[in-house]
C-alpha cells in the first residue's frame, strides 16, 4: 500500500523584501499517510493548511525537512496525487463528459477509450445523465463531483482536497460527505482533506489533526471512527445524534476556539 510521509516538514515563504527572514508557516510537521487513511486537518485561519495541502501536492517545496512517495522523495506535482478545490476549476467550456476525459487526453488516452473511462466515472458519481451537459447547466454539488470524477481519472493514490464542499448549501454538504467517503472507500486512494467545519471533520476523518497557528503546530491527533461506521451502514444522523460524537465535538470546539473565535462549528 502506498505511504506519503511528511517528516519533519517545515515551510516558510520568500520574504517580499528579500531582507528579513520570513515567519515559519510550518513547524517540523510529520505526518503519515496511506491508502487507508482519511486525514483531515482543521485548524484556526492562517494555521497553514492550505501550505501543508500544497506542500503535499507538490506545488510547494518544504524550506526543511522531507516528503516522500513510498520512500521516494517528491520532485513535484505528479499524476500519483490529485487535487481537489474548493472551486471545482473545471473547463466552461468542455461537457461535463469531456471535462472528467480531460486527464486521460492528456495521457494520450483514445478518444473512444477515454470517454468510455469517463461514462463509467460519471456513473460511478451518481451522474450518468450529465455527460453532455455544460458546466454552466450543473448545480454546485453536481460540478464538485464532476470535478472529483475528473481527479479520479487519474488512478491517484492520493486525493488532496482543499474545502472542496465549502461552497455548498448545508443539506448538498452533507450528502456530499457520504459521497466523499464512499469514494474513498471505492478508489482506495489516501484522502487528506481541509476543512473549517468540526461537524465535517468528525465525519470524514479517520484521523483528525488539529493544527495551531504562529507556527503551525500539530496540537492534536484525534483518531475517528464515524466514516467507517458510516460505511458500515449506519445513517449520518444517528451518528452524529450520538454522545461520543457531540463529545468530540465539544472536545474539539474547546481545543480550536481556546485559539481563535474564528472557526465554524
Ligand atoms: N504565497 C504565499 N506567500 C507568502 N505567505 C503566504 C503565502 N500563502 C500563504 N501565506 C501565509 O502563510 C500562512 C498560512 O497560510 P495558509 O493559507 O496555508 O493557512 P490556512 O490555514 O489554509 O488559512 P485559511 O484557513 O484562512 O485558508 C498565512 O500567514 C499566510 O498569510
Amino acid at each position: 500500500m502506498s505511504m506519503l510521509r511528511l517528516e519533519n516538514v517545515s515551510l516558510r515563504y520568500a520574504p517580499g523584501d528579500g531582507r528579513s527572514q520570513a515567519p515559519l508557516v510550518l513547524d517540523r510537521i510529520n505526518l503519515d499517510i496511506t491508502g487507508d487513511d482519511f486525514v483531515v486537518v482543521i485548524g484556526r485561519s492562517g494555521s497553514g493548511k492550505t501550505s501543508l495541502l500544497n506542500l503535499a501536492a507538490g506545488f510547494l517545496t518544504p524550506s526543511s525537512g522531507r516528503i516522500a512517495l513510498d520512500g521516494q522523495t517528491l520532485s513535484g506535482p505528479g499524476s500519483d496525487r490529485a487535487v481537489v478545490f474548493q472551486d471545482d476549476a473545471l473547463y466552461p467550456w468542455l461537457t461535463a463528459i469531456e471535462n472528467v476525459a480531460f486527464p486521460l487526453r492528456l495521457r494520450g488516452v483514445g478518444r473512444d477509450q477515454r470517454l468510455k473511462e469517463a461514462r463509467a466515472l460519471l456513473e460511478h458519481v451518481g451522474l450518468p445523465d450529465a455527460a453532455d451537459r455544460k458546466v454552466w447547466e450543473l448545480s454546485g454539488g453536481m460540478r464538485q463531483r464532476v470535478g472529483i470524477a475528473r481527479a479520479l481519472a487519474s488512478h491517484p493514490r492520493f486525493l488532496l482536497m482543499d474545502e472542496p464542499l465549502g461552497a455548498l448549501d448545508a443539506l448538498t454538504r452533507v450528502r456530499m460527505q457520504g459521497f466523499l467517503l464512499d469514494m474513498w472507500q471505492a478508489s482506495r486512494a489516501g484522502a487528506l482533506l481541509i476543512t473549517h467545519s468540526i461537524d465535517e471533520a468528525l465525519m470524514l476523518a479517520t484521523r483528525v489533526i488539529v493544527l495551531n497557528a504562529n507556527p503551525g503546530r500539530i496540537a492534536r491527533v484525534i483518531p475517528v471512527n464515524f466514516a467507517r461506521d458510516y460505511l458500515a451502514g449506519v445513517p449520518q444522523s444517528e451518528l452524529r445524534a450520538s454522545a461520543e460524537f457531540r463529545r468530540l465535538h465539544d472536545g474539539l470546539t474547546g481545543l480550536i476556539h481556546s485559539e481563535d473565535e474564528g472557526v465554524a462549528a
